[in-house]
């Protein structure tokens, strides 16, 4: 299949010189990053989801669909440090630059600062796709910008744009690729631990190991190690794939095992192991889509006597749950802000609200320039009202988990101080007093050997202390 699909005898917007397929694989592979990368900037795709089917399309398999997810992946996340160079070697403006060939320049530049491909190679290849999506002219102009990055190292080049002497904040933005906000808001939410900062952002820049569930009662251990993944630190429940593809494990396959990062695992694990008295049989994931936590919630439900109702309001993000439950649990489309249930309806509630995602950035790598910080100020009048209505759902002496992943304040602590306060001045809802339990204790409680995730009442994870992505844990017992 050609890289670009075409209808015949459609010239439309077409470019001089191409895009055409050489049949080179070389050149394939660059051209599906390249268009991956297009497809992010201009449809707002997600590289992850978007980057199989494309390999899958072009029959790019083993090496050549690892170099095509290297580049892909490693040109999103690092276009900060990269623009930052570019800027310093073309004599135009980067918002000068058609954005097109601005990405073919990016792609260059991940190719000649952080891979081990020969510079002239990535250059030419760079070039060549220059001149297939922008023409001879802009081919000419990219080899002049890209011969000029190949005269330092990326040391080099960090030394020039990223000084040790240039202010915290912009300096760290530039040599790890992060927006400044989130620098800032990382560096707050790392609180006494600030000085982790740069070992967290770096940590957001690798590539994270695959980490398969084993729901229990439905797959064993056993049967992943048997397929290659090996013991995961913390969850009782978690494997680590170290090379492969996930789907070739049979368990995955069929559901009864799947891909998911052992904090994931362990909050719904601490919900479920949180102390509790008197009945505990009606359990709740009040946003349950897709439904990776519902999956082993589902199962230890099932194993504990428990029935697990799972809610998500988008229908698509219910059926998914339905899934990954397999019939364990009941799945329904409700809003969780207006829900269908009466108060006091469940023991324990899982709420892993909708969040800005930064503490997944390793998984997705365009997520960090797709968002603003006026994302985080959108997401809490959700965030809170999600919160008060669970904590209405959940019967006297219940457990509510409230799980973000992001370790924005203003996403996690900020918001259950808020709703918890609001209760305590009576507010407009049944008022009850709220207690704060140990989450990290509760943690401790499934997975021994963890420690780093905070002093409490509040848990969270880190990238760069725990290898997971940086999920944040507040475990609320209704009086
Ligand atoms: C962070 S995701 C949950 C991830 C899920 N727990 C998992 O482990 O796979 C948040 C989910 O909340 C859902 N959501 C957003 N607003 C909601 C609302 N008002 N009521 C219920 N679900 C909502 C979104 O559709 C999304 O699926």
């Amino acid at each position: 299949m050609p890289p670009t699909s075409r209808r015949r005898g459609d010239h439309r917007n077409r470019r001089p010189g191409g895009p055409r397929n050489t049949g080179r694989p070389q050149d394939l592979v660059r051209r599906t990053a390249f268009d991956v990368i297009r497809a992010v900037e201009t449809r707002d795709a997600y590289a992850n989801l978007l980057l199989p089917s494309r390999l899958r399309d072009r029959g790019l398999t083993g090496r050549d669909a690892a170099l095509a997810t290297e580049l892909t992946y490693g040109t999103l996340r690092g276009r900060g440090t990269y623009d930052a160079v570019l800027a310093l070697c073309s004599d135009r403006e980067l918002r000068r630059i058609d954005a097109p060939l601005l990405d073919v320049l990016r792609l260059g530049a991940h190719q000649i600062l952080a891979t081990r491909i020969p510079p002239h190679a990535a250059v030419g290849t760079a070039v060549e796709l220059a001149r297939s999506v922008s023409g001879p002219g802009q081919a000419k102009f990219a080899n002049a910008v890209l011969r000029k990055v190949t005269t330092r190292d990326l040391d080099g080049w960090l030394a020039i744009v990223a000084p040790g002497d240039a202010d915290e904040t912009t300096r760290l933005s530039i040599a790890h690729s992060h927006p400044k906000w989130i620098v800032s808001a990382m560096r707050d939410a790392l609180g006494p631990d600030r000085d982790e900062i740069a070992g967290l952002l770096a940590a957001d820049n690798a590539r994270p190991r695959v980490t398969l569930v084993a729901r229990p009662g439905r797959a064993a251990l056993e049967e992943l190690y048997e397929a290659g993944a090996e013991p995961a630190p913390y969850s009782p429940y978690a494997a680590v794939l170290p090379d492969g593809d996930p789907a070739a494990v049979a368990a995955v396959r069929d559901g009864r095992a799947a891909v998911q990062d052992e904090a994931s695992q362990l909050v719904a694990l601490a919900l479920a192991a949180a102390p509790l008295d008197g009945a505990d049989a009606r359990w709740a994931d009040l946003c349950a889509g897709p439904g990776g936590k519902a999956g082993l919630l589902s199962a230890v439900a099932t194993e504990r006597g428990a029935r697990l109702l799972a809610a998500d309001v988008q229908p698509h993000r219910a059926g998914l749950v339905g899934r990954a439950v397999d019939g364990r649990a009941g799945v329904v489309v409700a809003d969780g802000t207006a829900p269908a249930w009466r108060p006091g309806s469940f023991d324990r509630i899982l709420l892993d609200v909708p969040c800005t995602g930064l503490g997944a950035l390793r998984r997705r790598p365009e997520a960090r320039w797709r968002r603003g910080p006026q994302a985080v100020a959108e997401l809490g009048p959700l965030q809170r009202s999600l919160l008060a209505s669970a904590l209405d759902a959940v019967r006297p002496g219940g457990v509510v988990a409230y799980v973000t992943c992001s370790p924005h304040l203003a996403e996690t602590r900020v918001v259950v101080d808020d709703v918890l306060h609001d209760r305590e001045r009576g507010g407009d809802r049944d008022g009850g007093r709220v207690e704060r339990l140990d989450a990290p204790s509760a943690l401790r409680t499934v997975a021994p050997g963890l420690s780093g995730v905070g002093d409490g009442p509040y848990a969270q994870f880190w990238p760069h202390r725990h290898g997971t992505d940086a999920m944040f844990l507040a475990l609320l017992r209704k009086a």
